[in-house]
């Protein structure tokens, strides 16, 4: 599946808004971000103090110690805000554009004291280098491109400022080198890669964290993205005063199916169920396979209304019956039984809706099997 894509169409994915979990990951990610930036802010004061005790420019070391003491509030005041993980949407795009800017003004301060080390100070020119490469803890290729696209540009404006400015004479130091449009292309040619390389990591871990959450046997989403997904989705259905319904769904005698037509057909039954079902589904339903042969359909809707949809799609399993595909194999009629519950009155987390819905399982099997229940009896 990852081979087929094409570069268009993994670009697409990267600029494109990550889904729940990647979101959730990227928040928790942009709070190590800000702790990071913390520490690393912290470092920078070293860099001023050696230069002075090296015999660095006194007035590189001032503004070293000016730029370290205005990355350093920035810093705490950025870490505050991540502590409420997704409370600022904007906070990823702010903090990079933050960081990539820093690097940019602390490089137009050496410059403005003296002009090559504007464009050849290594250390600081690194500091983009690092801006980018942290957006990938946002798990979010859209701030990676962000970021990378606003160094290019800011550090793009820095090369061409100096070179309008200066004559040849001033762009020659002893400290540091000389500065040649040659060097500061392949600098950009390392931005526009350190950019490439960090979405193309944000990448494979959202398609990582994709191919973990996803059912290999029938296709769906699994148990692991269930238990991330649902409380996302229970926290946004009791925002909105909303009840979120988990129907659990288990085939009727599935062992013997397994024992009279071996494993594999068995296999391709849960399939064909799978299938079946989800074709009936609309956007805002979620089909899940919670394991051997039980299903979970969750529904933004009331329990009285979530019987009402479970009623429809059993009858619809019932009336798509499995063929074999072998010539003497007869059409299979599969049934299932259901056990509803509903947030926030059966319960307001994962396993206390699913403890409910198992109970009422339990029911319609002992009630005969082939139906949907809804209410303790
Ligand atoms: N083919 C196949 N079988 C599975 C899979 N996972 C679980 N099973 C089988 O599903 C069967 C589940 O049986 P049970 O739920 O105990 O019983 P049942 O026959 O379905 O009876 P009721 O649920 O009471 O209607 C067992 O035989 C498991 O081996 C799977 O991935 N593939």
């Amino acid at each position: 599946m990852d081979q087929n894509r094409n570069i268009g169409g993994t670009f697409r994915t990267v600029l494109s808004r990550p889904d729940e979990i990647m979101l959730a990951a990227g928040a928790s990610g942009e709070l190590l971000a800000a702790r990071l930036r913390v520490a690393l802010a912290a470092c920078l004061f070293l860099l001023p103090v050696t230069n002075a005790l090296t015999g660095g420019l006194p007035g590189e070391s001032v503004i070293g110690f000016g730029g370290a003491a205005f990355v350093n509030i920035f810093a705490l005041l950025w870490l505050r805000l991540a502590r409420r993980p997704r409370h600022y949407r904007w906070l990823p795009f702010a903090t990079a554009a933050f960081d990539v800017t820093a690097t940019t003004v602390v490089l137009a301060l050496l410059g403005a004291q003296y002009l090559p080390a504007a464009l050849n100070s290594m250390v600081v020119w690194c500091c983009y280098v690092l801006a980018i490469l942290m957006t990938a803890l946002r798990s979010d290729g859209r701030i990676t491109v962000f970021a990378g696209a606003l160094a290019l540009v800011q550090y793009g404006m820095l090369i061409a400022m100096v070179f309008l400015t200066a004559s040849a004479d001033q762009l020659l130091s002893p400290e540091y080198g000389a500065v040649t449009p040659g060097s500061q292309i392949q600098r950009l040619i390392l931005l526009a890669l350190t950019t490439a390389l960090t979405a193309t990591i944000v990448y494979r871990m959202q398609r990582l964290v994709q191919m973990s959450g996803i059912d290999g046997l029938t296709g769906l989403p699994n148990r692991t993205w269930l238990l991330h997904r649902m409380p996302w989705l229970l926290e946004a259905a009791h925002e909105q005063g909303r009840s979120l319904s988990l129907a659990l769904i288990d085939l009727d005698h599935f062992k013997a199916i397994n024992t009279d037509l071996g494993h594999r057909v068995g296999d391709r039954v849960l399939c064909h169920v799978a299938a079946v079902l989800q074709d009936a589904l609309n956007e805002s339903e979620w089909l899940v396979r919670l394991g051997g042969e039980e299903l979970v359909l969750v529904m933004p809707l009331p329990v009285g209304a979530a019987w009402e949809r479970m009623e429809v799609l059993r009858q619809r399993a019932a009336a798509h019956p499995f063929h074999p595909g072998t010539p003497r194999g007869e059409p299979i009629r599969i049934t299932v039984s259901v056990g509803v519950a509903a947030s926030p009155h059966d319960g307001h987390d994962t396993s206390q809706l699913l403890g409910r819905a198992d109970r009422r399982l339990k029911h319609a099997k002992r009630g005969g099997r082939n139906r949907v229940v809804a209410r303790d009896e």
